[in-house]
């Protein structure tokens, strides 16, 4: 059967409209539907020198791939025209809608999967509405209380325990409760999105060396070790809190399915120094598939034609694997 995938080009200034004018270049084994406004897609499309034909979604026919240099698309109103490059506020609620559209027709069966381009998360808040991220926007969309972060590349996968909060919060979030629900999610995810039987997860400490025996921090004796040691004796396996800055090596990694990182910039600076470009980003624990990519706005770029589309075709790719799967499994 033909996947129906929803996928939301994001900020119109920045390079998620060149980068579905690129990807609609050659064929997929879905059918891919790009939820924005036509017009944006057009018009980027002119400015790139590209040819593309956008064909309108139809939700009442059978779900049909595209050709190569085509895309289906569903109509979304922008609020303001684009230039490329240059954010706008107006287009704050434009680009919340096509998100919020993508995740109701998840939800109803619609779409097998949503894979989202970048979003400028400031821009978005200027607009006057709060927003921290896709991860966070589609949880509380979905009525989910609690979702993971996971970017995977080539022999990596990282997943996360706190997201887009500011650093000075960050202790105070890993509880014993969020911290056993994240592992529960990761265990599982990786069991059943992932094939792996027994999954081995290695969990980074927060403070320097792991707190150092206390001296450094207390959290790793206070938090940390007892969760591992309760849900080791579940029958998980996790080893931890290990040292973040040294766990990051072959000796430890060749034997892990992944690793689980505290906070944002403890983990995801190492994953993008091995795979930015060639990584994908995947939320667990959701009630629908949702893939991203690893990169962001890049505004400096938008327009220019000089965009990479690996990440993105990634999270195609893997949206599709793990759409397919869950079909088999339902
Ligand atoms: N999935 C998402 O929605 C997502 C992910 C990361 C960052 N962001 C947002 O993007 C905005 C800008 O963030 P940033 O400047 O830290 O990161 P960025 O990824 O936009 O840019 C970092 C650097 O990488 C380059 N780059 C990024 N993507 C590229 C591509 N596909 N091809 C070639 N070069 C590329 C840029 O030109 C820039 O030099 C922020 O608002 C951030 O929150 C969104
Ligand atoms: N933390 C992500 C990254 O660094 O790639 C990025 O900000 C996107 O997050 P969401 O998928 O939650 O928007």
């Amino acid at each position: 059967m033909t996947l129906r995938i929803a996928i939301t080009p994001g900020e119109p200034a920045g390079i998620g409209p060149d980068l579905v004018i690129k990807l609609a270049q050659h064929a997929w084994p879905a059918q891919l539907v790009a939820v924005a406004d036509k017009s944006i897609l057009e018009k980027r499309a002119k400015e790139l020198g590209e040819q593309i034909k956008l064909l309108p979604f139809d939700s009442d026919a059978a779900p049909e791939a595209a050709p190569a240099g085509a895309i289906y698309y569903l109509q979304v109103d922008k609020g303001a025209e684009v230039v490329a490059g240059q954010l706008d506020e107006a287009n704050g609620h434009y680009v919340l809608e096509t998100l919020r559209i993508a995740s109701e027709k998840n939800m109803d069966g619609t779409f097998a999967a949503v894979v989202t381009g970048p979003v400028h998360k400031g821009i978005i808040n200027q607009a006057g509405i709060s927003f921290s991220g896709h991860t966070e926007y589609f949880a509380q969309q979905s009525d989910t209380a609690d979702v993971v972060m996971l970017l995977a590349t080539e022999g990596l996968r990282v997943a996360l325990v706190t997201t887009h909060i500011p650093l000075a919060y960050v202790s105070k979030a890993i509880t014993p409760e969020r911290l056993s629900k994240v592992i529960h999610i990761l265990h599982h995810d990786l069991q059943t999105k992932f094939g792996i039987e027994q999954p081995r997860v290695l969990v980074c400490g927060l403070n320097p060396h792991a707190g150092e025996s206390g001296h450094l921090g207390r959290e790793e004796i206070e938090t940390i070790e007892p969760t591992l040691e309760m849900l080791n004796k579940q029958g998980m396996n996790l080893v931890g809190p290990l040292p973040a800055d040294t766990l990051f090596q072959a000796k430890y990694l060749d034997n892990a399915d992944a690793v689980l990182a505290m906070y944002h910039d403890q983990g995801l600076p190492v994953l993008k120094y091995k795979g930015f470009g060639n990584s994908v980003n995947i939320t667990l624990g959701l009630p629908f598939v949702r893939t991203s990519v690893d990169h962001g706005t890049a505004l400096d770029l938008a327009g220019s034609g000089d965009v990479e589309v690996g990440s993105f075709e990634l999270a195609i790719r893997e949206a599709i694997k793990l759409a397919t799967k869950k079909a088999q499994n339902a």
